[in-house]
């Protein structure tokens, strides 16, 4: 019998109808929707007459634009606020769930989902986002599309798609103390670079990456764009299962038992090819942080930022200009440099366990005079539970300033942004110029790092405080 890989098996049970020498049509379980990419699609289904034909798979959450303060009053800035007017217009209209601005569910469109139960194994999910790969982690095709492909997902719940390369990335053996799924994907970014999975569906694999809780294996499949690849996908096991169990939208009794019975066959079968394979040693893994402006100019955190050695044209110049953004220099350590922000929150590391993690290292102590901290959970339901497990006393109390839910700082479409010329540690996924303001400087790390980092003022490694 053909031996198949994961990806394989979900993709096959998806296909609708395939097309010799063409993309196949695709159906989708499951389509998310906030107000970035939504609204437009909405106006050109209606240009032509057509509404959504499975609004019970279409899911909705405004988060990128949505202030994190005072989110009772009507957002001030007019783009943010007509955006997401328009997402509630069109849910209200379509008869599509919403979960708005202050209700218990409302949060960014990566976390709620998970955490709702509607995300599960075997599963298509869409989102016109790319850090839909998030959901990757549960076992489920998820990807991101473009605002035309929104339109045809409303219109017929199926995408044309072309199926990608397979990937397998396998990571074995032990994570050192201190070091955290942010830290296995910087590393992995770093060494197979920000465009080494490009035209590739990944599958993440090896005994590192059971050991895993599913928030950390969100984390790990949340930054599989940053290499250029479709996304990227987990085994669902016990983990998975267990994370759903209870879950409101997860199958109940009977269903519960014959739905787990067919997650366990999702699995890639011994001896399936992928297109191309690389492995990891856990042991090699340390704190990572960025140094650059792209997610794969990562280092580990006591090795020095590279030289210009074997660098070339266009690579070397690229290079260079990075730097000079950065306001470092090639071949200079990076510990001890001077930062100003800490952000904690995005659908990378926005949820409990990053919130628990920073808590933890921060009771008792406080953060530096010379840094701003924010902390924004991922969701309202994070919040909640940061509240009451006394976490937000920790950090309050550590000077941390606790937002409310949104994407926030990981991308300034809103209120939340850095000063020009300002270093922010963050727990978020992409390092672009300007990416957390104009002219702001990004370094991406772990909420653990992030925390040694708030506490010291300066560039630490998180294993050599305290
Ligand atoms: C605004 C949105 C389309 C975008 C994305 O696709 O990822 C954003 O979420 C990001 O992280 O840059
Ligand atoms: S938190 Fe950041 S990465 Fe995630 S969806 Fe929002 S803007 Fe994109």
């Amino acid at each position: 019998m053909e031996k198949k890989t994961l990806f394989d098996k979900i993709w096959d049970a998806h296909v609708v109808r395939s097309v010799t020498d063409g993309p196949d049509v695709f159906f989708i379980d499951k389509h998310f929707i906030h107000e970035v990419t939504s609204p437009v699609a909405f106006l050109n289904l209606e240009k032509r007459g057509i509404g959504v034909l499975h609004p019970e798979r279409t899911i909705a959450t405004p988060d990128h634009n949505v202030p994190t303060v005072d989110q009772d009053k009507t957002i001030k800035d007019k783009l943010s606020r007509m955006q997401v007017e328009k997402l509630r217009e069109y849910c209200k209209k379509y008869n599509i769930e919403l979960h708005d601005l202050g209700s218990a569910h409302h949060g960014i469109v990566h976390v709620i989902g998970p955490e709702l139960g509607i995300t599960q194994p075997g599963m298509t999910i869409v989102c016109g986002d790319s850090h839909t790969s998030t959901h990757g982690a549960f076992g489920a095709i998820a990807f991101g599309i473009g605002t035309s492909e929104v339109e045809m997902v409303f219109a017929t719940q199926c995408i044309m798609q072309s199926k990608a390369k397979k990937m397998r990335i396998t990571v074995d053996g032990e994570l050192g103390k201190g070091i955290t799924s942010k830290d296995i994907i910087l590393y992995i970014i770093a060494k197979i670079s920000a465009s080494g999975g490009t035209g590739y569906f990944l599958e993440y694999a090896g005994s590192a990456i059971e050991s895993l809780s599913m928030e950390a294996r969100m984390t790990i499949c949340n930054m599989s764009i940053e290499m250029g690849a479709r996304g990227g996908l987990i085994a669902p096991d016990e983990t998975t299962f267990n994370y759903l169990k209870g879950k409101q939208y997860a199958p109940k009794g009977e269903e519960w038992d014959k739905t787990v019975a067919y997650w366990k066959t999702l699995k890639t079968d011994e001896g399936a090819i992928f297109d191309k394979e690389y492995h990891f040693d856990a042991a090699d893994i340390a704190p990572m942080i960025t140094y650059g402006t792209n997610p794969g100019m990562g280092i580990k955190i006591n090795d020095l930022i590279p030289t210009t050695a074997g660098m070339e044209g266009s690579n070397k110049t690229s290079f260079l200009k990075s730097l000079e953004y950065m306001g470092f220099e090639a071949g200079e350590s990076i510990l001890g440099k001077k930062m100003d922000y800490v952000f904690v929150g995005s659908c990378t590391n926005g949820r409990i366990e990053d919130i628990r993690s920073v808590a933890e290292f921060v009771k008792g102590k406080r953060k530096a005079d010379n840094i701003t901290a924010w902390i924004v959970p991922g969701s309202r339901e994070v919040e909640k539970l940061a509240h009451e497990e006394g976490l937000v006393k920790i950090l309050e109390e550590a000077g941390f300033e606790l937002r409310q839910p949104g994407c926030s700082a990981c991308l300034a479409m809103n209120d939340d942004k850095i000063p020009s010329g300002k270093y922010a540690v963050s727990t978020s996924n992409r390092n672009f110029e300007g990416r957390q303001g104009p002219g702001a400087r990004t370094l991406l790390a772990s909420p653990l790092t992030v925390a040694a980092i708030a506490v010291t003022g300066r560039i630490t490694d998180p294993r050599e405080v305290f």
